[in-house]
């Protein structure tokens, strides 16, 4: 039997796909028993389907793929959460298993999705949405799914890590590192996504569902991203014996999930400040198996379409076989979700001062005012005349102390920023 399918979207991701096909399509035929055709592809880019010889099946109207009696399996590689959302839940409702890369669309509409899945008795696979090629959502739904997972950390956006790593390394400025991130296919469309840490509060949302058994939505995740990181806080964390990563982190605690993303601190020892570039990893902790960590390539046409085709071959295998215990939604339990103002870590705090006798004194009146003890202080060198940097790094102290601190400190009259770097620190 062949499997046929249908592809929505041509761009870096369905690029990718079409070329996987292009390359192992027998191989998938010898190894796996599964026959691929495509038989309907649609995009906006009606040169790319006939460049991989699809002129005849193309279409630019998503619906005439959903709606295929000939299609058994749609491939969503649109992204957002519109069009991409009538499509999947189309193809669904009309019966058809999807495979999408969309994590937008299933941190915000995941619950829907699975549902519209269940009533139809078709299935649903994302392991693109996560981590591009890295197998992160098939283990956590399978090969680990003994445990009790504690924590899933990731650095889960390959744009703004590439970015960090570049200004860490050669210095470059942030606008460099962000253009180099675009040009080479690594951002999303409007990368306000990456360097605002939404794309990986929508990741470690998907991540938290899954290993925590518990929803979490998009709206769930405190985001905050890279906007204010210098390449002062990043000399200044390497010179303590630390780099700086944009961190997701989805933590299981007596309380319930604590789902974030921020600026992190982690020692340069760590297994992931050694994950550069635009390398990803998620670092997993179970009960019975501890710490486990998955590496890889976060984006790219290679990986992300690695990660689909895994999907496609898995489902077709499946409808091939007529296999419908497959696993569905995974969130048996309704945990609450911590608020970030009961965090508690250690803070760097950077604050761009006016270098004026006393400034430096009622600062640390300010911290004292609000119970957060401070475990060292560094003044780096003029940046602009008459102007320091003040790094502060606290004890560990909670989230709406911080708040208060930063808000009253940043309202005197010599700090000269009104949004301080502010970056967590695990140890
Ligand atoms: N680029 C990556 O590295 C990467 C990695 C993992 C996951 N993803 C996800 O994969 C998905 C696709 O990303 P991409 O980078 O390939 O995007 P892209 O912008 O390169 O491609 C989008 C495709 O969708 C088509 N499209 C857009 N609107 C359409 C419409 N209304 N009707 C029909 N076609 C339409 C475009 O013509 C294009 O072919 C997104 O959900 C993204 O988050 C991307
Ligand atoms: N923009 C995303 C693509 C992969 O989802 C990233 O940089 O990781
Ligand atoms: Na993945």
């Amino acid at each position: 039997m062949t499997v046929r399918l249908g592809l929505i979207g041509t761009g870096t991701v369905g690029g990718g796909c079409l070329d996987i096909l292009r390359n192992h399509k027998d191989e998938f035929r010898r190894h796996y028993g599964v026959d691929l055709e495509v038989v309907r592809v649609c995009s906006r880019e009606p040169e790319v389907a006939r460049s991989f010889g699809f002129a005849d099946v193309f279409t630019s109207d998503y619906r005439e793929v959903v709606t295929d009696p000939n299609v058994d399996l749609v491939i969503e590689l649109i992204g957002g959460t519109t069009v991409a959302h009538d499509a999947v839940c189309e193809a669904l409702r009309n019966g058809k298993a999807v495979v999408t890369a969309n994590k937008a669309l299933m941190a915000t509409a995941g619950e829907e999705v699975f549902s519209l899945a269940e009533e139809h008795g078709v299935e649903v696979a994302f392991e693109a949405s996560v981590g591009g090629g890295i197998p992160i959502i098939d283990p956590l739904k399978h090969s680990l799914i003994a445990n009790r997972i504690s924590k899933v950390m990731g650095i889960v956006n390959g744009t703004t890590n590439y970015m960090l790593t570049r200004m860490d390394e050669e210095g470059a400025s942030y606008e460099e590192a962000l253009a180099d991130a675009q040009a080479r296919g690594f951002a999303e469309a409007d990368p306000s996504a990456d360097v605002d840490g939404l794309d990986a509060a929508a990741k470690i949302a998907i991540l938290s569902s899954i290993a925590f058994n518990s929803r979490v939505n998009l709206s769930d995740v405190h985001a905050e991203g890279i906007r204010n990181i210098t390449t002062t806080d990043l000399q200044t964390a390497r010179d303590m014996g630390y780099c700086v990563k944009l961190m997701a982190i989805g933590h299981r605690t007596d309380d319930g999930v604590d789902v974030r993303v921020h600026p992190t601190m982690i020692p340069l020892s760590h297994q992931m400040a050694k994950v550069n570039g635009v390398y990803n990893a998620i670092y997993v902790v179970g009960d019975a198996v501890g710490e486990t960590m998955f590496f890889g390539e976060g984006a790219g046409a290679g990986p992300a379409a690695s990660a689909v085709m895994g999907d496609v071959l898995e489902v077709a295998r499946h409808i091939e076989t007529g296999v419908t215990s497959f696993v569905g939604c995974t969130c048996t339990d309704s945990l609450p979700i911590v608020p970030m103002d009961d965090l508690e870590t250690k803070y760097y705090i950077r604050f761009p001062v006016a270098d004026r006798p006393g400034v430096l004194a009622s600062m640390a009146g300010i911290f004292a005012d609000f119970g957060v003890s401070i475990y060292s202080v560094v003044q780096r060198g003029q940046k602009e005349a008459g102007t320091v940097e003040v790094v502060y790094v606290t004890h560990v102290a909670r989230e709406r102390d911080i708040r208060a601190v930063v808000a009253k400190i940043a309202s005197l009259d010599d700090v000269l920023h009104s949004e301080p770097s502010i970056i967590r620190v695990e140890d």
